[in-house]
């Protein structure tokens, strides 16, 4: 239904005709709900004296036409139209305008609604959710359902008799109606559990939900949970010397580990201390360094920390990432499980709450150091009035997309005649680092660097001024604003401390972004107040062994995902990326530690070219065949000169990153390491020179053609399930949002 909003057809129009034909209030309702919720409307308000005078037989129309208007202001601000639409419908303090909406639009209460409310229930999947949370399985659920629906009809339940639902209704809407439906279903469920289990089935469940019971992590690690930790929570804006203080502790510590959210960073650390004369060895999913003799540190990134070792000391970096959907999880276990004396965590202050809640529920004792900006940072009062002649050296302009960076790197240049480096997510961290070093140094004739928010982490760059050339991303379905916590990491980079710009300024390529900007700069903290969890291999191996079903690794991790219980504090991880690596992987033959292994490789789904060499090397590993990079992974011989031709070059690299991280697990079949080092290193060459003289051109040329296809052929022919892949991975808006999460994802790729 949503498709229809687009700015080729009239929501306006559908509406109204949608109202005209009189569906119920509730459908109509909800769409409005999802017109606001998608526009971000809910703080809005109509003003009550405009509702007052309103003929009642146009009120539909006007708050339809309210909505619209409001919606198309947020969803397409280039137009004017709607904009000034919207400034005459301002919303009332004292009524969302849901409510509103509810209070003008509620109907009577009779048998249909009740009809219709139950049948609402019965396929909202919010609701089956939320029942598979508590623990009713979807199979349970479909058949408990039908029952519970047959029984109020029937006014066999009397605490969600039909008067009770009318009065609940009257009272407070549609929302109440659905929270009394769900309590009283959830009720008759559980009591009614024998009816559609047997009791083998109820006990298999009961296990089932012992294992994916999540709501107690501090308990897996038994040995941190003997020792009087003491952890210090270092909290500041960028560029305030967290990282420099618990790096300092971590320098004069008898043994300890940095933990990073970046390979890059890992390696910056081990390379530091090493240089400081401090023995220090690096470990990453694909990469082992290690120096001879007492070795007193490791630097790793956060999901390759040893929970097993006890240390002295341990640094865990951007410990605001605990809230990452993705990767939350790893922050969460190195917090919980390392058996660390003393543990720094540094990030942002909008973890304080969490990590106090945390400390508390383990015992630890908490000590909090807050940070001041080192260097000062000022707002511009005026934008470049979208001349790009007006950026000068020292200039980080951010922009999103590979496409647009490329495009303004090309405009810059042409404008001003100064040479731009340039740092997106999906270039290999070893780039991103020399595109640094290009831009740092005075004489590398690279004055300016165009980056996206890769630029936001572990990169130290002399940057005088940022500048946004935009302050929307896309986020794989339309356009959305920077948060306030991501402008304000972006321009925070701007006048970093000790370097030969100390005041940092930030401004925006137009005045509306740079409003926008100042006000981000200006908001007040948003907390995070939950932390990440996922099963480890062993709970997800049991779970399998429990599951009596004959289920696709996907459909078990599904399950999983349905009957997990976590504790308010905690949130399970995003599965999403983990059911499409299995889904791709199903008709492999291997035991389910190494599925799991496999379906938690650092893969970035939404590139083809890596899925396909995923599922090649998968099977491989199914075939037990020994698996050579070489005869897989042919570089071109020269430097891609496009980027579109670059962006395979990329992906290759990430085949080569994804070879490495499995050689670490399986070597007996992933035997090239040496080879997979060596082309790695010719691979970033490749990149590093492509990006010296690429051109900005849309066009791809023959012979990087054949060579890609070459590449994708070995990956793509030889896997039976490449149609399964194309139809499952790679098709339409799934597509488009993972292309979407490259950017991002890449940034976060340890
Ligand atoms: N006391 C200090 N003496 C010398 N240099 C310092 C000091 N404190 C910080 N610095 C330098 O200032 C810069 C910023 O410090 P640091 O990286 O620790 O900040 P941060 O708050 O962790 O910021 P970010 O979140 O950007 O990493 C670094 O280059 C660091 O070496």
């Amino acid at each position: 239904m949503w498709t229809k909003f687009n700015k080729h057809s009239s929501f306006f129009h559908w509406h109204k005709s949608l109202i005209s034909r009189n569906p119920s209030i509730q459908y109509h309702t909800a769409s409005i709900e999802r017109t606001l919720d998608r526009s971000r409307l809910l703080s809005k308000r109509v003003p009550s004296n405009r509702i007052a005078s309103i003929d009642p037989s146009t009120t539909r129309h006007f708050s339809t036409s309210a909505i619209f208007y409001r919606a198309q202001t947020y969803s397409n601000r280039e137009s004017g139209y709607a904009d000034r639409r919207a400034r005459n419908l301002q919303y009332p303090e004292e009524l969302s305008p849901l409510q509103t909406l509810a209070r003008l639009h509620r109907k009577e209460w009779d048998d249909s609604m009740l009809k219709e409310h139950l049948a609402q229930f019965q396929r909202n999947g919010n609701i089956r959710k939320q029942c598979g949370e508590v623990g009713i399985p979807p199979s349970v659920f479909k058949l408990a359902v039908q029952d519970f629906v047959k029984a109020v009809e029937n006014g066999d339940l009397p605490k969600c008799g039909n008067e009770v639902l009318e009065n609940a209704y009257e009272e407070s809407g549609v929302v109440r109606v659905r929270k009394l439906l769900l309590s009283s279903f959830l009720e008759y469920a559980q009591l009614n559990m024998s009816k559609y289990m047997s009791e083998e089935q109820i006990q298999t469940f009961s296990s089932l939900r012992q294992i994916s019971d999540l709501r107690f992590p501090a308990d897996w690690y038994a040995k941190a949970r003997q020792m009087n930790r003491k952890v210090i929570l270092h909290v500041g804006p960028t560029n305030s010397g967290k990282t420099y203080n618990a790096l300092r502790r971590l320098e004069s510590a008898e043994n300890g580990i940095y933990c990073g959210p970046l390979r890059l960073l890992a390696h910056e650390i081990y390379e530091r201390m090493n240089a400081k004369g401090i023995p220090c060895n690096l470990v990453t999913g694909e990469e082992r360094r290690e120096i001879s003799g007492q070795v007193r540190l490791v630097s790793s990134t956060v999901e390759m920390a040893n929970m097993k070792k006890t240390l002295d000391v341990a640094v865990i970096d951007e410990i605001q990432m605990i809230g990452d959907p993705e990767r939350g999880w790893a922050w969460t276990q190195a917090l919980l499980g390392l058996q660390a004396h003393e543990i720094h965590l540094c990030g942002d202050p909008s973890v304080i709450p969490l990590v106090k809640e945390l400390c508390e529920n383990v015992n630890d004792e908490l000590e909090i150091k807050e940070y001041k900006r080192l260097s000062p940072l000022i707002t511009s009062n005026k934008s470049l009035y979208n001349e790009f002649r007006h950026i000068r050296p020292g200039d980080a302009v951010v922009t999103f997309s590979r496409y647009q960076i490329f495009a303004v790197k090309r405009m810059i240049e042409k404008a001003t005649g100064l040479q731009c480096a340039v740092v997106y997510g999906g270039l290999p961290p070893e780039t991103r680092s020399q595109q640094a070093k290009l831009f740092n140094d005075p004489n590398s004739g690279y004055d300016v660097i165009v980056a996206s928010d890769a630029i936001g982490m572990g990169l130290n760059l002399n940057v005088k001024r940022i500048v946004f050339e935009t302050v929307k991303k896309f986020d794989g379905k339309s356009h959305r604003y920077l948060t306030p916590s991501q402008i304000k990491q972006i321009a925070g980079r701007a006048g970093r401390f000790g370097t030969a710009h100390e005041v940092g300024e930030v401004t925006a390529m137009e005045d509306g972004d740079l409003r926008y900007v100042t006000k981000a700069l200006n908001a007040a903290v948003t907390h995070i107040d939950v932390a990440g969890l996922q099963p480890n291999a062993e709970m997800v191996e049991l779970f399998a062994h429990q599951l009596s079903e004959n289920v696709s690794f996907s459909q078990l991790l599904q399950k999983f995902e349905d009957l997990a219980q976590v504790d308010g504090q905690y949130f399970l991880c995003n599965f999403r990326d983990l059911k499409i690596i299995a889904d791709q992987i199903q008709p492999v033959e291997m035991s389910i530690a190494d599925r799991y292994a496999f379906v938690t490789s650092p893969v970035n789904t939404s590139d083809v070219l890596v899925m396909a060499y995923l599922t090649k090397f998968a099977q491989m590993y199914g075939k037990k065949e020994p698996c050579h990079l070489e005869s897989l992974v042919r570089l071109p011989e020269q430097a891609p000169t496009t980027p579109e031709v670059l962006k395979e070059l990329e992906s290759a690299h990430r085949v080569i990153m994804l070879y490495l991280w499995l050689s670490y697990r399986f070597p007996d079949v992933f035997v090239s390491v040496e080879n997979a080092i060596e082309t790695k290193a010719r691979c970033e060459s490749l990149i590093h020179e492509s990006l010296q003289t690429i051109q900005f051109s849309r066009k791809r040329t023959k012979f990087s053609r054949s060579k890609t296809r070459h590449m994708e052929d070995i990956a793509l022919q030889s896997s039976s399930d490449y149609g399964n892949a194309k139809r499952k991975g790679f098709n339409g808006a799934e597509r488009r949002e993972r292309r979407r999460r490259n950017d991002d994802q890449q940034l976060y790729t340890a």
